[in-house]
């Protein structure tokens, strides 16, 4: 792709406030070309739709768009000047272009990342997969219609061989017969390799699209939102896998030879006339029963599904646990557990067994009576004379055919039907869960984020919770330093991930800047607010993998100067491996002191302009809590806003104002050494009510 595209179409999407796809430069062809089609080249390689050429002079509502001129090459149009020249910008720059006739003007039509706007289904995501590839169905389809035709040449070649070969005793013509059955039969064999072939390609496409859709739909999940368990969620993702095996490339063949059944009766009914109520009857009966087998298995699936989850949300628990289940002798209890959700699972298994085994049968003995029916009843029609003896044995294989590959899958394929269709609910489960920056809100992409933030009758509640966090109004300045105390529970945490803008309240508004905070383009909100958890978790990875996640990598000298001024650089030099140093699945590899450093040296190293800090000192010793706050007070400028929830008093020197916390309410807000007076002329009781820390308290 041309660089000078690429950049304008990024610089467009920026205008149009969409978040592009982090990797779709990658996803471009190598096309470098700059001609006027460069740009349909680019949306086709990328899989978008077609960029709409503007006929004529385009309204002033159309703009901005892409514009090409012959002389000029590509540019962002952005509006008009005047009547006849228009303005454009690209690459840093801006100039006035006048419109002609030949200017090529484009509106390009991004696609949403998680593609919202209308309510998704999992299902529509593989039916709109599936679509876009509807030519290479429909060449599928067309290699199904030949095999189809070549399976009826080989019943007739036996016919043949009954009627004229066998009676003249004529070999020349069976060698003839034989060889064309031969042409034939090799031409089918590529047919059906290519069909598979293509099909399993193109079902590993619409895995890899659909597994980074659900994936990244999946970590777009609000966090408050989030009442189901790690390893649930993640099992309903596997679910993914149960609906790409009924997409496989037998299971689609099944589907696509079940309408040639038709024709095979047709051709019944050509070569032994009445013989074609045979099959006519045992084919709707097998539909039939297919269906009911569909029907019963239904609810069994579901259950089996939802308990199968749980099995594994609990598997993942107990591995994840597993300190303090073997601290607690929880192991016992554990196992009590799984054995519960084992029984539970089979017992939602069964009838899915039970009804598999018993509609495999009667589809077994099914095809065996159609076969005897359909030999007896043309054994009358062939010593009536009303059919050859080879008619009557091509009318077999042709039944065999109808009844044989086609019936006989088709219990398995309801069953594995039955299954992925339980697993598209539990996509859709996930799919209905809010997200961090709904499609339907705008993305707001403001010069500055620096500004007052504020909460207004803010209400949140966690899932299934009677009492949570209630605000009436709460004002945060550029530059204010603010500690927040109170007591366990008191609902610090929660305030401070709602002013992080990674929960979202079920009622009131939190602003940044005067801007909805739901609003701002999630990517700027990451880069001007700086939150540290409680508990920094880290991930697989390296800990230079750690420290620079989500960040561009400035080096490792940057990198190591930070973390000399936090005290990690002494873990980095006494490990071999350095920044290197393997953090393993699940975040092991480092102390809670250290995990705590790593976090706030990436603090350091994003130097955002909001810091959000929830006990960022709690792991670490006297010596390092006091390397460490030097190292933020220094590195945070005049404007930076820095909110700090603590249960230390000594940290609330750090700060100009205290709010106290007390049951999810503001009950104390005002300038530290106001608020602290206040907190110790109060009674013990009144403390208590106001949530202060035990310090406090203490000093009371
Ligand atoms: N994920 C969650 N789901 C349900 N309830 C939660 C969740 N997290 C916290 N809570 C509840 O919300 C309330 C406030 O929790 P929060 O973590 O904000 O308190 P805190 O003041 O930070 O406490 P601490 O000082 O112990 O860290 C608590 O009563 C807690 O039980």
């Amino acid at each position: 792709m041309s660089e000078r595209i690429g950049e304008l179409v990024k610089e467009l999407a920026r205008i149009h406030s969409i978040d592009l796809a982090p990797d779709w430069i990658d996803r471009a062809t190598g096309d470098t070309g700059e001609d006027r089609d460069a740009i349909t080249r680019l949306t086709t390689s990328l899989g978008w739709d077609q960029p709409q050429p503007v006929r004529g002079k385009p309204r002033a509502h159309a703009f901005p768009m892409l514009v090409h001129s012959p002389t000029a090459g590509w540019w962002v149009a952005e509006q008009w000047e005047t009547g006849d020249s228009f303005r454009v910008r690209g690459l840093g720059q801006e100039a006035v272009l006048p419109f002609s006739g030949d200017l090529s003007f484009f509106q390009v039509r991004f696609p949403d990342p998680l593609r919202g706007g209308r309510r998704l289904s999992a299902i529509s995501i593989f039916r709109d997969a599936l679509l876009q590839r509807k030519d290479l169905f429909v060449a599928g389809m067309i290699a199904t219609l030949l095999s189809n035709v070549i399976a009826l040449v080989t019943s007739l070649f036996s016919m043949q061989v009954y009627d004229r070969v066998i009676p003249r005793a004529s070999f020349s013509t069976l060698i003839v017969l034989v060889i064309g059955v031969f042409v034939a039969l090799l031409i089918d064999l590529a047919l059906r390799i290519t069909r598979a072939l293509l099909v399993e390609r193109e079902a590993q496409k619409i895995d890899t699209e659909t597994s980074e859709f659900f994936f990244a739909r999946a970590q777009s999940v609000r966090l408050d939102a989030r009442s189901m368990g790690v390893g649930t969620m993640a099992s309903q993702l596997r679910g993914l896998e149960q609906v790409r095996g009924v997409m496989s490339a037998s299971s689609l063949f099944l589907i696509a030879d079940l309408p040639f059944a038709a024709l095979f009766v047709l051709v019944i009914f050509w070569l032994g006339g009445p013989l074609a109520i045979v099959p006519m009857i045992s084919f709707p009966i097998a539909l039939g029963l297919a269906f009911i087998l569909a029907h019963g298995i239904r609810r069994s699936t579901d259950r089996a599904q939802i308990s199968g989850n749980r099995k594994n949300g609990l598997l993942v628990e107990s591995l994840d646990s597993a300190e303090t289940v073997k601290a607690n002798r929880g192991g016992w209890y554990m196992l009590g557990r799984w054995n519960r959700l084992l029984q539970e699972v089979h017992a939602h298994e069964y009838p899915v067994k039970r009804w598999s085994a018993v509609s495999s049968s009667i589809f077994t003995t099914l095809q065996q009576m159609t076969y005897v029916v359909l030999i007896a009843f043309g054994a009358y029609e062939v010593a009536g004379g009303r059919m050859t003896t080879g008619a009557l044995v091509a009318c077999a294989i042709i039944t065999g055919r109808v009844n044989g590959p086609l019936i006989a899958q088709l219990p398995n394929f309801i069953i594995q039907w039955g299954y992925a269709r339980s697993s598209l609910i539990q996509l859709d489960g996930i799919l209905d869960l809010p997200q961090d920056h709904p499609a339907e809100t705008a993305n707001l992409r403001p010069e500055s984020l620096h500004g007052q933030i504020r909460l207004e009758r803010v209400a949140f509640v966690y899932p299934g919770a009677k009492e949570g966090l209630e605000i009436e109004r709460l004002r945060i300045d550029p530059g204010e330093r603010v500690g927040v105390i109170g007591g366990i529970g008191s609902g610090k945490s929660t305030l401070l991930r709602i002013v992080a803008g990674l929960y979202a309240p079920q009622q009131g508004s939190v602003t940044i800047n005067g801007l909805d905070m739901t609003q701002v383009a999630d990517d700027l909100l990451r880069q001007h607010i700086g939150y540290l958890p409680q508990e920094f978790r880290l991930i697989n990875g390296s800990l230079r993998d750690n420290i620079l996640l989500g960040l561009p990598d400035p080096g490792d000298k940057v990198l190591l100067d930070a973390a000399t001024t936090t005290g990690l650089s002494h873990l980095i030099a006494r490990h071999p491996w350095g920044l290197d140093l393997p953090i393993s699945e699940g975040g092991r590899g480092l102390s809670g002191g250290q995990r705590t450093l790593t976090g706030l040296t990436r603090l350091l190293l994003s130097d955002p302009g909001l810091w959000l800090l929830d006990e960022p000192t709690s792991n670490l010793d006297a010596g390092t809590e006091k390397t460490v706050l030097a190292a933020i007070q220094a590195k945070m400028r005049d404007d930076s806003t820095f909110v700090m929830v603590t249960h230390k008093m000594s940290l609330l020197k750090l700060v100009d104002r205290v709010i106290v916390l007390a049951g999810g309410r503001v009950t104390i807000d005002g300038p530290t050494a106001e608020v602290l007076k206040r907190l110790q002329t109060s009674g013990v009781a009144q403390i208590k009510r106001a949530g202060a820390p035990a310090g406090i308290r203490g000093a009371a």
